[in-house]
């Protein structure tokens, strides 16, 4: 993690998500609609498109995991492997992180990656979401979240992971951490992520409360730095890229990983204490009673 201009300080090699990848299409390049030459090639994976444009040095990352893009171990590798791809890319400096299912930006862990599973599964699920944290969190591309649906949770780690929200205006479309509704707690670094975000008594507050903000509120507390009309979320986070690049790479490196070494210096210092943590309150039979509950309710809640 040596840090000098233009030097990548994000932490490598902490998981080798490859052998995940059975079946998947991941590394295909295929020329995006309408385009042509090398700067208009798309390429990624199953569950992550990735539009390139060489020219602005700005890559569109799309998550595409219907219906709600839940955050399966899968999706989480895959994100990894294409951040990491972008990352060792010189031609980019910032990558828009947007989704493409309609209404939902990112619907959180994948229940179904925790419930009625070993604690093996839930280790390694576990470990490949502290490896997207750190990876996006350490970024030393601008990463701006272009947020066009719900973003509850999982999602919501998402988006705080990356230096700038843009959020759709639709009341529907509440972004938070609600946790607690479903009778589990956020882990130390999402509280840290939080805190950093819109500081101790907001986050105080909105932890246990399990508060979900519809966009007028999540801007006035601070969890969303701009609310657009939906149409607008794409433009806008393209100018707040712009505003972004326009500082010197080094300079915004340096600086971004002067404010958040010391939070994800606190997890690599304890990861695998932090997945025992984790493994063993996930596994209690009285978590997993509340889990399977919470899932069956969303289930009938559909139609
Ligand atoms: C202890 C450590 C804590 C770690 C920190 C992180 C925690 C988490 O992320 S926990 C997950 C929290 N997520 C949520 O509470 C969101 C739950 N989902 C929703 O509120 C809604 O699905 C929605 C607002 C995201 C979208 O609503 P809608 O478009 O109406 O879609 P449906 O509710 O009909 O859902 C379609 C389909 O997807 C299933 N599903 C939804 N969310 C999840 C999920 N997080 N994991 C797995 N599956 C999910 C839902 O059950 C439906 O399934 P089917 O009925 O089988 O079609």
């Amino acid at each position: 993690m040596a840090l000098a201009s233009g030097v990548r300080f994000a932490p490598r090699a902490l998981l080798r998500p490859w052998a995940l990848l059975r079946g998947t299409t991941l590394g295909r390049t295929e020329p995006a609609a309408g385009g042509g030459g090398d700067g208009a090639r798309r390429f990624g994976s199953q569950r992550v498109l990735v539009e390139p444009d060489a020219a602005s040095g700005v890559a569109v990352m799309k998550l595409r995991n219907p219906p709600v893009n839940a955050l399966s171990l899968e999706l989480l590798t895959e994100l990894v492997i294409s951040l990491e791809k972008l990352e060792n890319d010189k031609t980019f400096r910032g990558i828009i992180l947007t989704s493409d299912c309609p209404r939902v930006f990112c619907a959180g862990l994948d229940l179904t990656e925790i419930c009625g599973r070993n604690p093996a599964h839930c280790a390694e699920y576990w470990k490949a979401m502290q490896e997207l944290w750190l990876r996006m969190y350490l970024s030393s591309l601008v990463l701006v979240a272009a947020i066009n649906g719900a973003c509850p949770a999982g999602g919501c780690i998402i988006a705080l992971s990356c230096d700038c929200r843009v959020l759709a205006d639709n009341p529907k479309y509440r972004i938070g951490l609600n946790e607690t509704l479903l009778g589990i707690i956020a882990p130390f670094w999402l509280k840290d992520t939080y805190v950093n975000t819109i500081g101790h008594r907001a986050s105080e507050q909105a932890l246990q409360l399990g508060s979900l903000f519809p966009p007028a509120e999540a801007l006035q507390v601070g969890l969303v730095d701009q609310v657009v009309p939906e149409d607008q979320v794409q433009s806008t986070a393209l100018s707040e890229m712009a505003r972004w690049l326009a500082v010197p790479d080094h300079a915004r490196q340096l600086t971004k990983n002067m404010m958040r070494k010391a939070t994800a210096d606190r997890l690599l210092r304890q990861r695998d204490a932090d997945t025992q943590n984790f493994v063993s309150f996930v596994c209690r039979d009285s978590i997993q009673k509340s889990l399977q509950a919470y899932l069956e309710k969303l289930r009938q809640r559909k139609g």
